[in-house]
């Protein structure tokens, strides 16, 4: 079982070349690789498929919109073993490593994704570094709600992004007390509001066209950069200075993105890192099936 371990602004991901879609990839194999002592470490599993091979073998109920079965499909996991429909450091990561192993040659392709298809168009790929941009679709606005941190509410909106987000924007938070917030604990949310849970992004408001962000992530726990997230933020900072277009650099813990938002869509640009590739032991790999 080869594997590469990448990070997208240190939302880091253990990638799997499986394009027959011939791993069990359960949950007790995911957890068990991305546990930071007993395996890999990640905050996910990336993988690397082909949307038709992934029908074939039931994994997908059917393809989703704008995927065709010849496209390469991201098999996106939590590091709790549960699935989650969209992951934007991870597109850039998996585009990146498509790239860099030249199992795609295009600069301009189309990741499926429980989603949707997404297309990329990479920017630079080399064997360690990658630049990718990403179209993350609609972002679908699902009304106000609040999340509890630290016995603290903080209001925010609902947002889709194919995945569920509460982004709070606080005008009175700095980088340095947004910093300085216990996010340890899994924040408080309405689940009549979010029934499959969500990711919570806490954020301070736009200056200078950037927004300093945390997030706490479903199915991780709090994690050094969400894509999907930054999308989430920069559509809440935008809305709370009365806007719904724009470009917004997002500053998360574990580097920078820039979202744009035009027309109810949005585009997610930044990094992408391929530290280290190598192959899993097998007695270990099957006796966790
Ligand atoms: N880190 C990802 C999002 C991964 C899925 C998320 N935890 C969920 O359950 O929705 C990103 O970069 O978007």
């Amino acid at each position: 079982m080869d594997f590469s371990k990448g990070h997208g602004t240190e939302n880091d991901f253990v990638v799997l070349p499986d394009p027959d879609v011939r791993i069990d990839l359960s949950a007790p194999r995911v957890t068990a690789l991305c546990d930071r002592r007993r395996g890999l470490g990640a905050d996910g599993i990336l993988r690397v498929a082909k949307a038709g091979a992934l029908a074939a073998a039931g994994v997908l109920a059917e393809l989703p919109d704008g995927t065709s079965e010849d496209d390469w499909f991201m098999d996106y996991r939590n590091a709790d073993g549960s699935i989650a429909e969209m992951c934007g450091n991870g597109v850039r990561v998996f585009a990146h490593y498509l790239r860099s192993t030249g199992l795609e040659t295009r600069d301009e392709f189309v990741v499926g994704s429980r989603a949707g298809g997404k297309p990329v168009i990479v920017h630079s790929a080399d064997g360690s570094v990658g630049e990718v941009t990403v179209d993350m679709g609609v972002v679908r606005d699902l009304g106000t709600s609040a999340a509890t941190i630290d016995g603290k509410v903080f209001n925010g909106i609902g947002i889709d992004v194919g995945n569920p987000h509460l982004a709070c924007v606080d005008a009175h938070l700095t980088a340095a007390s947004l910093s300085a917030l216990d996010l340890t604990a899994a924040p408080g949310f309405d689940p009549g509001f979010f029934p499959h849970g969500v990711n919570v992004e806490i954020l301070t408001r736009i200056d200078s066209g950037a927004v300093d962000m945390r997030v706490h992530e479903r199915g991780v726990g709090e994690t050094r950069s969400c894509g999907t997230g930054t999308v989430a933020a920069a559509t809440a900072a935008l809305r709370f200075d009365g806007a719904d277009s724009g470009e917004v650099n997002v500053r998360i813990p574990g580097g920078q993105v820039t979202v744009a938002l035009s027309g109810g869509r949005a585009t997610l640009r930044g990094p992408s890192v391929l530290v280290a590739s190598g192959s899993l032991d097998d007695n270990w790999w099957n006796g966790l099936a």
